[in-house]
């Protein structure tokens, strides 16, 4: 594939390193559902600083900590949050946090799930960046945005690696700003 016929908000260079490792897998986990494979990305360590290191140079000085979702998320907020030297809070599916302070319910591409955030998830102030794998129909983000707001975060950003632009999710977002770093 050449870069120009390949977008991000972190450049081609970027984008075509994410459009490099993903897999297309046909209907998993459902029939219809072409789901896009990342482990290919994670288990590459040059391809895995690669966006790491994309995301921290994007938001670099504008948050204080960063939550992911469970549970792609949680392999890309750890990293980034090691390499910007920041804290990371986990969005978690639910009944897994013990001391929940809120929950959002939420449809997704493939099903419905229920996500909660603790207690003791942030500061007064603080800025939190949201990173996670795929934005598909937005109902994940949408929740999790929710949520980051209710627990009294101040956002300062929702990172994706792929974003599916037929599927809505940017519109679902409204004002809440989005940088995928591979269009599709
Ligand atoms: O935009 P949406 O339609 O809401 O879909 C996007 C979400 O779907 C996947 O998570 P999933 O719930 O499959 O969880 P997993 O990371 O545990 O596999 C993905 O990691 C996003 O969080
Ligand atoms: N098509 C897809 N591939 C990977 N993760 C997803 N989450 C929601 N839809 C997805």
């Amino acid at each position: 594939m050449t870069n120009d016929l390949i977008q991000g908000d972190s450049g081609p260079a970027t984008a075509a390193l994410v459009a490099d490792m993903v897999v297309d897998v046909a209907d998993f986990p459902k029939t219809g559902v072409l789901f896009k494979d990342l482990t290919p990305l994670f288990a590459d360590g040059k391809a895995f600083r690669g966006v790491i290191d994309a995301i921290v140079a994007q938001y670099a000085g504008e948050f204080d900590v960063v939550v992911g979702v469970e549970a792609r998320g949680f392999v890309l907020a750890a990293a980034v949050a090691y390499a910007a030297g920041t804290g990371v809070v986990a969005v978690r599916k639910a009944g897994k946090l013990p001391r929940v302070a809120h929950a959002a319910t939420y449809s997704l591409e493939y099903g419905t799930a229920t996500l909660e955030i603790s207690e003791a998830a942030f500061t007064p102030g603080q800025r939190v960046l949201v990173v996670d794998d795929v934005l598909a129909t937005g109902g994940t983000a949408d929740a999790t945005l929710d949520l980051v707001q209710r627990a009294g975060g101040i956002l300062a950003g929702f990172v994706v690696l792929i974003e599916l632009g037929f599927l809505g999710g940017r519109e679902r977002l409204g004002d809440r700003p989005v940088h995928a770093l591979l269009r599709i």
